[in-house]
């Protein structure tokens, strides 16, 4: 090997040192929002989370985002599906709490309705793009924003705001979980031009700044976040299974994961955004259970053996 060669190689180690002590950092972070089981506490403290989404062709999607919140540990979920997709989701699960209301006429005032029992909403997996369900999920955004709840926006929801940046402009409560798809169709629409696809980090840091300081997490081979201040990167060990539905497992962990950082306030996140460190905290264990589903099943692995995985992973990460 040549100087030059261990040089590069020295550097790497160096720069993967650095990132390894980042993590560790920023996961410190993640433990100190997680509320202690205590046996004083009723049903619905540790949280009630909302999914809106599931349609005719997708159910899985819904499925797996309200699964993952509850797995992770709230304690009660609701989905709200156009009415085709209900008895669908509700067969997967005696533990969801299903709504067939998004394709009526009322659809708007129905989830209203539940609004002040919710603690955060996570809107879009399996919604589709049908124009009349995603007129009523925009009345579900502005109520929710006019209510001050958290907003995970993922999917579909995405495509909605990609049509309507000012629905979220400047509400600091939304996260938003794009793929790389979803990544460029916002940001082509926000800044009317493709993604430098050599600076990420700028990308994502500059796309939270133009849509007002919400929080930006792009899916990939790393995970990058922003909340158009800091940016971090996680870079938790996964696997190269791709299977559909495990940005479904991360937007319905981190509908939880957002409600423990607001309650829990920047005093424990050492100054960096309550939303940040949660969006951190769902992205590390979604990679974690792909890491530990891939282990046991291999190229077999799909979404259902990662959320199998969720509680392992959970203390693995969080609670050692
Ligand atoms: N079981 C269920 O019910 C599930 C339902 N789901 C639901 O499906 C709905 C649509 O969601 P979505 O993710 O398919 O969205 P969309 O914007 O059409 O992008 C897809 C296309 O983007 C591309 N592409 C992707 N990654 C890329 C990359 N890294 N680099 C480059 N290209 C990349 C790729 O294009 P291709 O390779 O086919 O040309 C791919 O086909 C939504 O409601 C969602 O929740 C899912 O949650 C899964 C489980
Ligand atoms: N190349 C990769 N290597 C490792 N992990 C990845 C890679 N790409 C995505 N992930 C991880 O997979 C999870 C889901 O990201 P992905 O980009 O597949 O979302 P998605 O397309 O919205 O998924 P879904 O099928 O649920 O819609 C994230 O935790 C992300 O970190
Ligand atoms: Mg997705």
């Amino acid at each position: 090997m040549g100087n030059n060669d261990t040089f590069l190689e020295r550097a790497f180690s160096l720069y993967k040192a650095h990132s390894i002590k980042d993590m560790e950092n920023t996961l410190q972070l993640v433990r100190n929002i997680i509320p202690p089981l205590s046996s004083t506490k009723h049903k619905g403290q540790d949280g009630r989370i909302g999914v809106v989404g599931g349609c005719q062709e997708y159910t899985g999607a819904p499925y797996f985002a309200a699964i993952s919140a509850l797995k992770v540990g709230a304690d009660l979920s609701h989905v709200f599906c156009a009415s085709a997709a209900a008895p669908v989701i509700k067969a997967y699960s005696p533990e969801l709490i299903v709504h067939p209301v998004l394709d009526s006429p009322g659809a708007v005032h129905e989830v209203e309705k539940w609004l002040p029992r919710l603690h955060a909403l996570v809107v879009g997996p399996g919604l589709g793009r049908d124009d009349a369900l995603l007129d009523s999920v925009k009345g579900i955004l502005e109520a929710s924003k006019a209510r001050d709840i958290p907003v995970v926006i993922d999917a579909d929801g995405l495509w909605l705001v990609a049509q309507q940046p000012a629905l979220i402009q400047g509400y600091r409560k939304a996260v938003l979980t794009p793929n790389h798809m979803e990544f460029s169709r916002l940001y082509d629409a926000v800044f009317r031009g493709p993604v430098d696809s050599d600076d990420r980090h700028g990308s994502v840091l500059r796309l939270s700044q133009a849509l007002g300081n919400v929080t930006v997490v792009q899916k990939g081979e790393h995970d990058i976040l922003s909340d158009g201040q800091q940016v971090l990167v996680c870079s938790q060990e996964g696997s190269s299974r791709r299977c559909g539905g495990q940005g479904d497992l991360l937007s319905g962990s981190l509908g939880v994961l957002v409600h423990w950082a607001l309650l829990t306030g920047p005093e424990k996140t050492n100054g960096s955004s309550p939303l940040l460190v949660a969006a951190f905290g769902a992205c590390s264990l979604t990679r974690q259970c792909n890491h530990q589903a891939f282990q046991k099943h291999g190229r077999s692995t799909t979404t259902s053996d990662m959320i199998a995985e969720v509680g392992t992973a959970f203390s693995k990460l969080f609670e050692t």
